[in-house]
């Protein structure tokens, strides 16, 4: 089997995608964010403390004749931006573009902190990172894609995010009409967890590639690309008047500048994020002074090809035996 759902940015900014997911019996749709960086899908639900939803869509497992509890497991997770949510788990049947899991482990939230209640656009994520990052306990459960990838034509799932517009998630296809050239592999580390590879490079404007290895991770659930203190120094020496702020925690510049592309290898190929994805948004609405797409990793600890760097390729998530990753333009 195989199938394709749209997906769409959240917001003007592009700062998460999100895609329908039907949950129960009958169907309840929910708008999750399907995050590569994380592992747990988790829901807004009726047992969700009332005054911490907001506007969200909800999965009430009372009303689905097919949810179960799974009784004496519960999770938590916290994420980079700190935000956290927890609660107990349900297995009930779960539909994402036409493709359905008939058991699928819900977790469903008892409680969820303010960032997420302040987020009406995110009901939930959809986690596709490797079970060691799920938090479910006593054992951790099983994914959308563990629980798929055996009836799918072919072990993979393939991003196709877009600047302002709708984008695809296919699952168990590879669709050429979708790329151009052909498709780069890269070996996937799956330790600890994340889609983990190893970028052949990077090059700024017209000036020469720089072939060097960058190793970071291939999240869907991060909105900006964190790299190297060296390498977002020497991106923004060309940006007059760019710097590093204190006030704004990172690069700001006036938003009329002219931002170079970014290159970054694949093996031999190379992406090119065009700069204007690099004009991240205003610092606050209506400010001339921008925030920077392309971000300092440090704090971070991993360098991170978030959703600025995703959605300049189409990007193949092979599950198979050897995980690895496939890049192309478009
Ligand atoms: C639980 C762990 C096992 C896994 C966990 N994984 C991650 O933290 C990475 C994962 O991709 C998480 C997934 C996100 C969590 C928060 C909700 C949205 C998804 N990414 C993150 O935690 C990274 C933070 C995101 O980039 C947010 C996303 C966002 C968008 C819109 C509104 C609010 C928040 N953007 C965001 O902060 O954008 C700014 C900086 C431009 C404001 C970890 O590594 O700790």
């Amino acid at each position: 089997t195989s199938g394709s759902v749209a997906t769409s940015p959240i917001d003007s900014s592009d700062d998460a995608y999100s895609i329908p997911v039907s949950i129960g019996t009958p169907a309840q749709v929910l708008n999750l964010d399907l995050d590569t960086g994380s592992s747990d899908l988790w829901v807004f639900s009726s047992l969700t403390t009332a005054s911490e939803v907001n506007g969200q869509n909800i999965y009430t497992p009372s009303k689905s004749s097919t949810s179960k509890l799974v009784s004496g497991a519960t999770w938590k997770v916290k994420y980079g931006d700190e935000s956290t949510s927890s609660g107990v788990v349900y297995t009930d049947k779960v539909t994402v573009g036409g493709i359905t899991a008939s058991s699928q482990a819900v977790e469903v939230a008892k409680t969820v902190s303010a960032s997420f209640t302040s987020n009406s656009d995110i009901d939930g994520l959809i986690g596709m990172g490797f079970d060691s990052l799920n938090s479910a306990k006593p054992s951790a459960v099983p994914t959308f894609f563990d629980n798929i990838i055996g009836n799918l034509d072919s072990p993979v799932f393939t991003a196709d995010l877009k600047h302002n517009k709708a984008g695809s998630y296919d699952f168990g296809v590879i669709d050429s009409s979708k790329y151009t050239g052909s498709l780069t592999y890269v070996a996937v580390d799956t330790d600890p967890g994340y889609w983990k590879f190893t970028s052949s490079g990077y090059g700024i404007g017209s000036a020469a590639f720089k072939s060097t290895s960058v190793v970071g991770i291939a999240d869907t659930g991060t909105t900006l690309l964190y790299l190297d203190t060296a390498i977002v120094k020497a991106y923004y020496a060309t940006v007059s008047g760019a710097s590093n702020s204190a006030t704004y925690g990172g690069w700001v510049f006036k938003c009329s500048a002219t931002l170079p592309n970014f290159v970054f290898g694949v093996g031999s190929a190379k992406i090119t994020i065009p700069g204007s994805y690099i004009n991240y948004s205003p610092v606050t609405t209506g400010s001339s002074t921008c925030f920077g797409g392309l971000q300092d990793s440090t704090d971070i600890g991993i360098n991170i090809f978030g959703d600025v760097a995703l959605k300049a390729a189409f990007v193949v998530f092979d599950g198979s035996d050897t995980p690895r990753l496939g890049w192309a333009s478009k």
